[in-house]
This record gives structure tokens, sequence and C-alpha cells, in this order.
């Protein structure tokens, strides 16, 4: 069983984590996992944490840790044979710990982005919500504005996104994410970019990850020739 690779990407809103998890998962194979993505599947599903999820999120909160977590991990079970990237998972050190109890992380990747460039993309960041595309008028933007390049259907701008609510979303992520990025720095994991462009910040994690993924795998090339 060749051993698997596992890790998480961190960041305040608008750092990049959801463009930098699809370019990882299409470089490296590994399975892109967004808790985001669960919390939405839950609440179409009216699951009993989706129930619960969907009031915290409709006063844009955070869902409660023991929510979160009774939604994730059992997820988290049934990639047992993947090499994953969790994307918006773990916010705060209480869902670190749970997650260190469930399996071992090989990297903790930390996105350190400027106040005022998370506050430029997210003016131009439209998404498709139905499939969680992204996009932005300046970065990367659909072929016709407005528009989601593979259904057609109408994108959005969030809420959330706007700098009022942003300001606010990110003073509770300062609070929140500083005891994380110390737990995985004290287990010897952490790894912090600081940039304003995700294509300068690429190479480096692309170098990051190709030195620590073939040796996982190598490693399983030799046990199995033994
Ligand atoms: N101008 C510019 N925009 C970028 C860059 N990298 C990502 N973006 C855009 O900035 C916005 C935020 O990127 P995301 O990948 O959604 O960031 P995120 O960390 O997943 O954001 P949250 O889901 O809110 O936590 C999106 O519209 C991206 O297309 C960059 O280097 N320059
Ligand atoms: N790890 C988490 N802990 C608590 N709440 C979470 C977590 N991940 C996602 N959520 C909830 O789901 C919502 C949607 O998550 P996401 O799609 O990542 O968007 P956002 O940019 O708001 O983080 C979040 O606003 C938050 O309320």
């Amino acid at each position: 069983m060749s051993k698997l690779f596992r890790a998480v990407i961190m960041g305040p809103p608008g750092s990049g984590k959801g463009t930098i998890s699809e370019r990882i998962a299409h470089s490296f194979g590994l399975k892109h996992l967004s808790s985001g993505d669960f919390v939405r599947e839950n609440i179409a599903a009216k699951t009993e944490a989706g129930v619960q999820a969907k009031t915290y999120i409709k006063k844009g909160l955070l869902v409660p840790d023991h929510v979160m977590t009774r939604l994730l991990l059992p997820r988290l079970e049934e990639m047992t044979k993947y090499s994953w990237l969790l994307d918006g998972f773990p916010r705060t050190l209480a869902q670190a710990e749970a997650l260190n109890s469930a399996c071992d992380l090989d990297v903790a990747i930390n996105l350190n982005i400027p106040l005022e460039t998370l506050k430029e993309r997210l003016r131009h960041r439209w998404i498709h919500p139905p499939s969680g595309r992204v996009y932005n008028m300046c970065f990367n933007p659909p072929r016709v504005q407005g528009i989601d390049d593979i259904t057609g259907e109408p994108l959005i701008q969030q809420e959330d996104d706007r700098p009022e609510a942003l300001v606010a979303r990110l003073r509770h992520y300062k609070d929140v994410a500083k005891p994380v990025t110390d737990f995985y720095k004290a287990k010897g994991i952490l790894y912090t970019f600081s940039d304003t462009e995700t294509d300068r910040i690429w190479p480096y994690i692309n170098t990051l990850l190709s030195t620590k993924i073939p040796t996982i795998q190598s490693d399983a090339r030799c046990a199995s020739t033994h």
C-alpha cells in the first residue's frame, strides 16, 4: 500500500486557496476536498448537520466546530485510499486537533496575502454557485462577462465579498487562524507563502510538493520491491 499524501491549504478569504488547490489537484493528482462544498452538499441534502450549518451561514457565521467536524470527518473516512488536499478546514484549533486525531498530515500550506490585495481580488470575483467555479475580471475572466464558461448560466458576486463585509471576515479570520498555524508550525509541517500574485507563489508550492510527493511514492516503491 503506497503511503498517501495528505495536505491542508489555509489562508484568508480571497487568498487563492481555491485557485491554488485546483492547480495542485491537477498537477499532482490529489483529490481537492473543499469544506465549503461539503457544507453546501449537506445543506442541499437537508442532513441534520446541513440544516444546523445553514442557520449559521445565513448569519455569515462560521459553522460551530462540533457540527463541522461531525460533517467532515466521516467524509475523510471515505477517502482513506486517496491522497488529498483539504481546503477550508481546519479553520480553528479545535478543528485542527480533531483532524489530527483522525489522520496525519504531511504539509500545511499557509497563504499570507496583504489586505489590499484581498479586497481588490474579491471586488472582481464572480462565481458560478452550482459548480463552485471561480472567475476574476482581472485574473481569470469568463469568456462572456457574467456567464459561466461551461454551462452558460449566470455568474454572481457574493454579498460576503463586498469590502465592508471582508473587513469583518478578516478580523475574525486573524483571531482564529493564528493558533492553527502555530499548531502546524510546532509539528514542523507549516509552509507559509507571502506574495500578491498566485502566479509568483505557484512555482514555490509546486517545488515543495514535487520534493514531497515522489519521495512518498518512491518509499512505497522500495517497500513493494522488498
Ligand atoms: N488579480 C488576481 N486575482 C487572483 C489571483 N489569484 C486568485 N485570484 C482571484 O481572486 C479571487 C479569490 O481567489 P480564490 O481562489 O477564490 O480564493 P479563496 O482563498 O479560495 O477564497 P475564499 O473561498 O473566499 O476563502 C478569485 O476571483 C480568483 O480568481 C492573483 O494572483 N491575482
Ligand atoms: N472549517 C469550517 N469551519 C466552520 N465553518 C465553515 C468551515 N468551512 C466552511 N464553513 C462554512 O461554510 C461557508 C462556506 O464556506 P466557503 O465556501 O469556504 O466560503 P467562505 O469563503 O465563506 O469560507 C463559510 O462561510 C462557513 O460559514
